[in-house]
């Protein structure tokens, strides 16, 4: 089984014990409270690179990152530095989140915000919304194209945005053929957790140029940053560099508003 094979049966079993607490009626009832969703694509399509910052306390392939005892607290400063929109992993078992860390954040900012998680059933998209989120993330190799497709009509209904991740040329075809707005290349390969940072340039070209590109994973500073944009992403969605400096504010600035350079090939 693969690595995210094995992540999505833990992320299975948890959803299903939430479903138990919590009717599916029950989650759509709550959807009449919260406010609409923020849209981030202006911003993201806007001149200058943006910044998608992420909560992130561990992961898999890299352990223990931060304890982030406030998320609300780091995600203020994440908005100060100008994130375009806050990543919120909600994954439990691998990732050390909850949806509790979403609505945390949610009450401090008014940023667009993701519900960063191993999105494989309606009720996840639902509490999502229900939980305060604006995008949710859509992983391309977790799904079969029919499930895809109905997780993102949902989605759309809802006034949520879909991020759509790819890490190879036969997953970004379906997210082009999807119709995705916004597409993610997750630079980690989540079968096997390896970073390649070259996966973005190969896989660029083979999306259309009305689509926003996002370079995810990996990012260390501006300097890498600087090199996605020159390849085409609008966005780089940054975990780790952002929950381990001492200043998330300031890095967030950093890789803000980065322009390619002339000489780049427009998308
Ligand atoms: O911490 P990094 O290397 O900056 O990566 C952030 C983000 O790309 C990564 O957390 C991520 C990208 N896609 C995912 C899907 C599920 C869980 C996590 C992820």
């Amino acid at each position: 089984m693969s690595v995210l094979d094995d992540i999505v049966v833990g992320v299975r079993e948890d959803l299903e014990r939430r479903r138990a607490a919590r009717s599916e009626a029950d989650v759509r009832a709550a959807l009449a409270d919260v406010d609409a969703a923020r849209d981030p694509m202006p911003a993201l399509r806007a001149r200058g690179s943006s910044v998608i910052a992420e909560v992130k306390r561990r992961s898999p392939s890299k352990g223990h990152l931060a304890d982030i005892p406030e998320p609300a607290a780091l995600a203020r400063a994440y908005a100060d530095g100008g994130a375009a929109a806050i990543s919120v992993l909600t994954e439990e078992r691998r990732f050390g989140g909850s949806l509790a860390d979403l609505v945390a954040v949610r009450a401090e900012v008014d940023t667009p915000l993701l519900r960063k998680d191993f999105v494989v059933d309606d009720y996840q998209v639902l509490e999502a919304r229900a939980a305060g989120a604006d995008l949710v993330l859509l992983i391309v190799a977790a799904l079969d194209d029919a499930t895809l497709r109905r997780l993102h009509d949902l989605a759309g209904s809802l006034g949520l945005t879909t991020l759509v991740e790819v890490h190879d040329a036969e997953e970004t075809g379906r997210a082009v053929d999807l119709g995705a707005d916004l597409v993610g290349v997750n630079a980690r390969d989540l079968k096997t957790l390896e970073v390649h940072p070259g996966t973005f340039a190969e896989l660029a070209p083979l999306v259309p140029a009305d689509r926003v590109l996002v370079a995810e994973s990996g990012v260390s500073g501006p300097g890498d940053a600087a090199a996605y944009v020159a390849a085409g992403a609008r966005a780089v969605l940054v975990g780790e560099a952002l929950v381990r400096t001492g200043d998330p504010a300031a890095a967030v600035a950093a890789m803000t508003g980065l322009v390619a350079p002339e000489s780049a090939g427009a998308r």
